[in-house]
């Protein structure tokens, strides 16, 4: 426990939020559940919200609920997800109980639906993390998940959208991770709310 308590706040642009839940955005290969990874092991308050995702379960990476397309038709229809929507071919889905609670939680969320996050949560902040088309490509081709064509296609999207607010904190993650660790916990700064 942090000395003093509190929750973590987000310093940016000399305004302090309270931030409960942080969307982690960025194109594929970037280094969102990596970097997510490594805050939940630095720091202590920063839980890591578990994804439902229509791919199979063996297809490894993150630590995800795989669900059928029925399945996650059912979940929609029953109110079950804060959050949902569809990329690459598959549906991603927040469970509602994924973003109670009083901690800070990261998930990992697509910037399409940034708009929809900022209705849906009161507190909330944006980490976007970005890297050079050729980090992406090299990443994305060491990781080997996709194949080369559903690289090239995730490669496309890469640069949609560069989100943007005063609720965005903007890392590159193009160095080392430790680096990025550092940015983002300065960035996450805590403070008494
Ligand atoms: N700072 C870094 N330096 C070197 N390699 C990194 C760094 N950050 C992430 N990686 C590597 O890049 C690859 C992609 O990372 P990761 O799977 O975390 O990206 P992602 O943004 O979650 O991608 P996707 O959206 O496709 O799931 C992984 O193999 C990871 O080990
Ligand atoms: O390109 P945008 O819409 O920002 O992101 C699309 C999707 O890609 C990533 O999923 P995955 O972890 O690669 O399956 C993101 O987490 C998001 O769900």
């Amino acid at each position: 426990m942090r000395p003093g308590g509190g929750r973590i706040g987000l310093y940016a642009k000399g305004r302090v939020m309270g931030a409960h839940v942080i969307g982690v955005v960025g194109p594929s290969g970037v280094g969102k559940d990596t970097v997510m990874h490594a805050l939940a092991t630095a720091h202590p308050d920063i839980r890591l919200a578990r994804r439902v995702i229509t791919r199979p379960e063996e297809a490894g990476g993150e630590d995800f609920d795989a669900l059928s397309e029925a399945g996650f038709d059912l979940r929609v229809a029953e109110g079950g997800f804060a959050l949902w929507w569809e990329a690459h071919g598959l549906r991603y889905g927040i469970p509602q109980e994924e973003v109670a609670g009083e901690d800070t939680i990261l998930v990992n969320l697509s910037r399409t639906v940034l708009g929809a996050a900022r209705a849906r949560f009161e507190h909330f902040a944006v980490l976007s993390l970005v890297a050079a088309p050729e980090t992406l490509a090299a990443r994305l081709a060491a990781r080997g998940r996709e194949s080369r064509e559903e690289v090239a296609a995730r490669l496309a999207r890469a640069e949609f959208v560069r989100p943007k607010g005063a609720d965005v904190i903007e890392i590159s993650n193009d160095g080392a991770l430790e680096d990025t660790v550092a940015q983002a916990l300065d960035a996450l700064y805590p403070v008494r709310v």
